[in-house]
């Protein structure tokens, strides 16, 4: 993948920019079907460098509820995902944030929002697993060892068909995927 796409640099349709974004300041909102194109322009290289999980476009229609973007200019410059679990469960998934947007605050924006989506809809703790411990932990994560559920609730996440679910979950045949990364919690 060019770095060309590292930057991801790809433009929505015209036809989806309701609200566009002030000069300068992405603007984060829910994502929309016309999206899914800058999102995976965002991940490829992230998930070249296995930073981030590889998906099938049509992963993310599935999902698209689950995402906040940020747009700048008709860029979608970042995204991020909230993944419902369990009552009391979710997971942030895929944040990211464009080469030439990181460190201006926008990740740190993308994860609260996320935080108050989860908070509005009773989630009361969040997961996530990833190499970007220091963000997380000045975010209010905190590296966990073990399972973060009891073993009943552990035995129904085991009927989920979700990949995520199962690197939550630690079984052994998605270890070669989660290598290196740090399990997080943070109590909200
Ligand atoms: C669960 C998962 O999805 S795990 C995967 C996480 N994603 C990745 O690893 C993908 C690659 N990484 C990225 O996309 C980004 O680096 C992210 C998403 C991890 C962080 O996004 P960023 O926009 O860089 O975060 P943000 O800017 O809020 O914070 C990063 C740094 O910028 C600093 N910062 C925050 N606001 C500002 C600002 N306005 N001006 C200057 N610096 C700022 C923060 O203090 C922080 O500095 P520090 O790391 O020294 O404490």
């Amino acid at each position: 993948m060019s770095r060309r796409t590292v930057r991801g640099v790809y433009r929505v349709p015209v036809t989806s920019q309701r609200q566009p974004a002030d000069h300068g300041t992405p603007a984060i909102r829910r994502a929309r079907t016309g999206d899914v194109r800058g999102i995976r322009a965002l991940v490829a290289p992230l998930a070249e460098r296995r930073v981030l999980v590889s998906k099938d476009a049509v992963a993310y229609f599935e999902s698209l509820q689950e995402f906040r973007v940020a747009e700048l200019d008709g860029r979608i410059v970042g995204c991020g995902a909230l993944h419902v679990m369990w009552e009391d469960l979710a997971e942030i998934r895929t944040l990211a944030v464009a080469a030439d947007q990181v460190g201006t605050g926008l990740g740190g924006r993308l994860l609260e929002e996320l935080v108050q989506d989860a908070r509005d809809i009773g989630v009361q703790r969040l997961f996530c697993l990833t190499f970007e411990t220091g963000f997380f932990t000045r975010h209010g994560f905190e590296a966990i060892e073990g399972q973060a559920v009891p073993t009943d609730v552990y035995a129904e996440l085991l009927r989920s068909y979700d990949e995520g679910v199962a690197e939550f979950l630690d079984l052994e045949r998605v270890k070669p995927n989660t290598l290196g990364n740090t399990r997080m919690l943070r109590t909200l």
